[in-house]
């Protein structure tokens, strides 16, 4: 199986969502069949990074996770670009069977079968800032592939009051998934320093918004490596 990579890295901690501290190897896929106006990986997106993308077998992957990992199990993200345009079934199979876990990062606009062999399937539908409108039947069908899936989560990038308002339509559609707020980051130039005051104040509008609304079904966490790191890739 030929797959599309744009790069993989780690081992890091999972920066965002349910697995947010968790040592893990990213698998980022290059093309995206969406273009958020924020995205943060533009470079797994754009076509005219397509040049860097490199064509590996899953073979090559996992002989690099294992690389990287030292051998030793751990979580692999597949994210992107959206990584279900691609096909990880015998990805996910091999390193399974080395005890290895494995996450998904999509936006739910493509559904795939393989969902249903992940140990975590992060579902992020895109709010109004981001330029896309949710195609919600697709959605679905990305909840049916993944219904063996042991552990499917909502994660909804909040910028503004149009998006938290957004955001709680969303969590009514769907009581039964955990559901996980970030505010977004408005610099994504990885040359730019982050403003972290400013991250700091969008955490803490979002913090704000859901406790003065007294509403407690999601957890809002920050964006972790953005903490650490800021804008760089690869980590
Ligand atoms: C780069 S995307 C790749 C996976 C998939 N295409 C998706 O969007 O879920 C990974 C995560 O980063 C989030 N993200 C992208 N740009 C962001 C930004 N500027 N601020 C906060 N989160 C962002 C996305 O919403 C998604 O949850
Ligand atoms: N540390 C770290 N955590 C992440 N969580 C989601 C990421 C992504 O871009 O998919 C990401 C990433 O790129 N790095
Ligand atoms: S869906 Fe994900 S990767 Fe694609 S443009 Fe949006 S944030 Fe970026
Ligand atoms: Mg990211």
């Amino acid at each position: 199986m030929s797959l599309r990579i744009a790069e993989i890295f780690g081992p890091t901690i999972q920066g965002e969502g349910a697995l947010i501290g968790e040592p893990t190897v990213f698998v980022r896929t290059g093309g995206c069949d969406y273009r958020c106006s924020w995205c943060d990986s533009l470079h797994a997106v754009d076509s005219k990074f397509r040049d860097t993308w490199m064509p590996m077998t899953t073979r090559d992957v996992w002989a690099e996770v294992t690389h990287l990992s030292g051998g030793q199990p751990l979580t692999v993200s597949l994210s992107g670009g959206n990584p279900a345009i691609q096909d990880f079934a015998e990805l996910i199979a091999m390193g399974k069977e080395a005890g290895y876990r494995f996450a998904c990062e999509t936006q739910g606009s493509i559904n795939q079968a393989w969902f249903s062999k992940l140990d975590t399937l992060v579902l992020s539908p895109k709010p109004p800032s981001s330029g896309h409108k949710v195609d919600w039947l697709k959605f679905g069908s990305c909840l049916a592939a993944a219904k063996d899936c042991p552990n499917v989560v909502l994660k909804i990038v909040v910028f503004d009051e149009v998006d938290y308002d957004w955001a709680r339509v969303v969590a009514d559609r769907y009581p039964e998934l955990p559901l996980y707020l970030q505010p977004g980051n408005p610099t994504v130039d990885p040359e730019t320093p982050v403003d972290l005051t400013e991250t700091t104040a969008r955490l803490r509008w979002l913090i704000d918004k859901v406790t003065a609304d007294k509403w407690f079904a999601p957890r809002v966490l920050p964006q972790l490596h953005v903490l650490v790191w800021g804008n760089q890739r690869g980590v």
